[in-house]
């Protein structure tokens, strides 16, 4: 059965739309992930789903029963947000605690889903302390503890991992994901970042404008994109766009990701010059100017000895190419 299912749902803020028809499914136990630019409508979807915000027009529904007038305590889901919202006062068991506590749970009971989920995030032997005498990744983990433990239907996390550090963001990643296979429960989570995207999700909700674009496997949008817009948001760096009339071509654009263009100092298709590049270790991302098509980015594995302002010839590898026709839409 699908955990959730939106039929044609609409928000406007007084004259504004901001999500302008959405229908989806996600089943039971899935991962899915909402990317898409900053104001594309993600976090007001969620908090749609979640009830913190009306629905204009069309319908939620949660495990088949429409839930577009229950109220957010009792839809049986648990949302973790980016700032962390712990209790000061309150230790972590306390904290993990409190929604069972008022639900009337006893205190054997209370405390024996807190150790549950305190082991599942190793956040045992933090149990006594207060947020306050905590990292940023910890007081994250004991907010996603403290949604574990009331077993909710759905979870929906908000861009949970965009406080945290670069090192931690990974960690937290992982342990997100873990959790996932563990509890075998039904996850939506915003983010803005495709690499969490790629990462976490089952399948990947692309939105634009609050509009779905795309919906599929991460793999699948990285490559089977059904226009430009998809193409260009999935995959770092971004895929380079070329005036294929410029190569001959007979679509508007050609798609070439930067680890299939061909870079020489001998010859090519496309002269430039190198504006800028850099080391990532595994892998040198070089930055090149061309008369004819703008900046375009080329990816190469290992370490490479390309100078800024030297001339090199580029060449895409037509057979790993995608077009797109003038409004953008794949030609497949
Ligand atoms: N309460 C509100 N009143 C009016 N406009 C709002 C309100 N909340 C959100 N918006 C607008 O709705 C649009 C979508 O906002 P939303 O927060 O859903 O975007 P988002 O995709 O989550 O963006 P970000 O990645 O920046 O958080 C934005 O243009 C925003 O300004």
């Amino acid at each position: 059965m699908a955990a959730l299912t939106l039929v044609n749902v609409t928000k406007s803020f007084g004259k504004t739309d901001v999500i302008k028809g959405v229908d989806l499914e996600v089943q039971t136990g899935e991962f899915c992930v909402f990317v898409g630019p900053s104001g594309c409508g993600k976090s007001t979807l969620l908090r749609m789903i979640a009830g913190l915000e009306d629905v204009s027009s069309g319908e939620v529904m949660i495990n088949g029963a429409r839930v577009n007038d229950v109220a957010p305590a009792k839809r049986e889901i648990a949302m973790v947000f980016q700032s962390y919202a712990l209790y000061p006062h309150l230790t972590v068991r306390d904290n993990m605690g409190l929604a069972l506590k008022q639900a009337g749970q006893s205190k054997a009971a209370v405390a024996k889903s807190v150790d549950h989920a305190a082991a599942m995030l190793a956040l045992e032997p933090l149990l006594a302390r207060r947020p306050s005498e905590l990292s940023g990744g910890q007081r994250q983990r004991v907010a996603i503890g403290r949604a574990i433990v009331r077993t909710p239907k759905l979870f929906l996390f908000d861009e949970p991992l965009s406080n945290l550090d670069a090192a931690l963001r990974v960690a937290t990643r992982i342990e997100i994901a873990k959790l996932h296979r563990d509890l075998d429960a039904t996850m939506i989570y915003v983010t803005h970042d495709q690499i969490e995207a790629m990462t976490l999700a089952d399948r990947i909700v692309v939105l634009r404008d609050g509009r779905v674009e795309q919906v599929g496997a991460p793999m699948d949008l990285y490559n089977d994109p059904d226009n430009t817009f998809v193409a260009g948001f999935i995959g770092s760096p971004m895929m380079n766009f070329l005036h294929a009339g410029a190569l001959g071509m007979r679509s508007a654009t050609m798609g070439v990701r930067p680890e299939h263009l061909a870079i020489s100092r001998t010859a090519g298709q496309i002269e430039g010059t190198v504006s800028h590049v850099e080391k990532l270790g595994g892998e040198t991302l070089v930055y090149i100017n061309t008369a004819t098509q703008g900046l375009l980015t080329v990816r190469l594995f290992g370490e490479h000895d390309y100078r800024v302002d030297e001339t090199v010839q580029l060449t895409p590898e037509a057979a790993r190419a995608f077009h797109f026709d003038a409004a953008g839409l794949r030609l497949r």
